[in-house]
């Protein structure tokens, strides 16, 4: 597709008229006005320039021998869909010109016309392909960083998620996002916006854990003047922001009932009110909302409103936590170790060593991919040789790979001083029987230490 001109740059025209008369003196009363108009009589080879050259817009006689006006109008848009183009045309064949319309043509000009009447349409086509062209670019800058790309991941269940965000991207149903702390709740809300129709409208996002139940109210609904002390002006709520585009509710499941209830309000009736006023007003926002939590547990609680779940669970994406996609881990690691990189340039590391990659291969990651940014960050950061080698890696990292069998939450319950006995046994086992080293791990003096590793937990410990 040829280039935007340049702003500097006169529009380009090219004028199309079996008779050349026409369309020189067309062409000479838009150059008049600074742009740079070219007139021809052959529509033939005006075909041959559309198709080559980067023009800005085309003005074409209908009715022309070999290739007609509807025929150069097809070659224009196959060559460039947003270039504007506006015919002419005698009034007999108004019917044609119509049909040009249909088939995409700008306007039509019924001849005779004033040049400066064709001059003020010119004028605006240009002026919203420009706009087109400059939102295709923002839209297009929007997806590299919040896009799909972004979301790293090949194994089964990403190239799920990858593919829902896309189904889901142009719709505006509310879809919510579940899944661990750190799994990417966030970065999906961002690509679903970012991939659909909202992208270029805002998208607004509020942690509602962050603030109390009142706070987070005047945020979400605004409030007027004097609705409350403090209240010295009238302020419009995140929902109005978000107007056009999306709101992204982050940890849904801390809600206060009351704010769920006003929220399924905006929800059902599509408006909103501030609190202190009696207004309703209409908005459209998106609703995208993330939760760690089991919203249907919360349900059953009574501690979430199963109407609302309802209508934000239109679409939901299970986000799983890392250890289950371990297939994953390389691809994170190497895109981590990029931005790392990138992020800070001095560093001498280049890779990671193979059994450091092993190390991080085993470990649950109880933090997700948050977690192994942040290890990768920290790699990269204090890291002095060209490979990440194991001493770089956190203790976290490197000795929680293995948990303890008493530890892990299956199989039958046990009483916590066995837990306690069999973890210590453990640690002691796993630090190659170097007490002082097991005790200062595990946070004990190495008397204690020694008393639970004699008694085999008959501690009187804590008594
Ligand atoms: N699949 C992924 N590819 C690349 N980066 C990812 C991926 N998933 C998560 N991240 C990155 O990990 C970090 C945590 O992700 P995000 O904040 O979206 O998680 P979250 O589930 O919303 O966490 P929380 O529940 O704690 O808010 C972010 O920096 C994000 O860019």
């Amino acid at each position: 597709m040829p280039e935007p001109p340049s702003s500097r740059k006169p529009a380009r025209i090219l004028v199309v008229d079996d008779q050349m008369s026409m369309a020189e003196m067309i062409a000479d009363g838009l150059a008049d006005r600074g742009y740079d108009a070219t007139p021809m009589a052959s529509s033939r080879d005006a075909a041959a320039l559309l198709e080559r050259e980067p023009l800005d817009l085309l003005v074409t006689d209908l009715r022309m021998p070999r290739i007609d006006g509807l025929g150069l109008l097809a070659v224009s848009r196959k060559a460039d869909p947003s270039r504007p183009v506006i015919v002419m045309t005698a009034y007999s064949a108004v019917d044609t010109a119509i049909e040009s319309i249909r088939q995409g043509a700008y306007h039509y000009m019924t001849k005779p016309f004033k040049v400066e009447e064709l001059v003020l349409f010119v004028e605006r086509a240009l002026g919203e392909s420009k706009l087109r062209r400059e939102a295709v670019a923002l839209r297009r800058a929007l997806r590299s960083r919040f896009g799909l790309e972004n979301l790293v991941g090949e194994s089964a269940a990403m190239r799920e998620v990858g593919d829902l965000v896309e189904r889901v991207a142009d719709a505006s149903v509310p879809v919510l996002i579940t899944g661990e702390t750190g799994t990417g709740k966030g970065l999906v809300a961002r690509a679903i916006h970012a991939q659909g129709a909202r992208a270029e409208a805002p998208f607004v996002s509020v942690n509602c854990a962050s603030l109390p139940e009142n706070l987070l109210e005047s945020e979400l609904f605004g409030h007027v003047k004097g609705a409350f002390t403090g209240a010295t002006a009238n302020r419009v709520g995140l929902l109005e922001e978000a107007d056009g585009g999306t709101l992204f509710l982050d940890e849904i499941g801390e809600m206060a009932p009351a704010l769920q209830a006003k929220l399924l309000h905006v929800l059902e009736s599509g408006t909103v009110r501030a609190v202190g006023s009696n207004k309703e007003r209409a908005v459209d926002a998106r609703i995208l909302a993330a939760t760690h939590r089991d919203l249907r547990e919360r349900v059953t609680k009574g501690e979430f409103r199963e109407d609302l779940l309802y209508r934000l669970d239109v679409v939901s994406i299970a986000l799983p936590p890392l250890r289950h996609r371990r297939d994953d881990l390389p691809a994170l690691i190497e895109h981590f170790l990029a931005s790392a990189k990138a992020k800070h340039p001095r560093s001498p590391v280049e890779s990671i060593a193979p059994e450091a990659l092993e190390r991080m291969l085993d470990h649950r990651w109880p933090g997700n991919v948050r977690e192994l940014e942040h290890v990768m960050e920290r790699a990269v950061l204090l890291g002095r040789s060209r490979e990440i080698g194991v001493a770089d890696l956190p203790a976290t990292v490197v000795e929680g790979s293995a948990a303890p069998n008493g530890t892990a939450f299956s199989g039958d319950v046990v009483p916590l001083r066995e837990v306690q006995r069999r973890y210590v046994a453990w640690a002691f086992e796993r630090f190659g029987g170097r007490k002082v080293l097991t005790a200062e791990k595990l946070g004990i003096d190495f008397k204690t230490l020694s008393r639970w590793l004699d008694s085999g937990g008959e501690s009187n410990e804590g008594r």
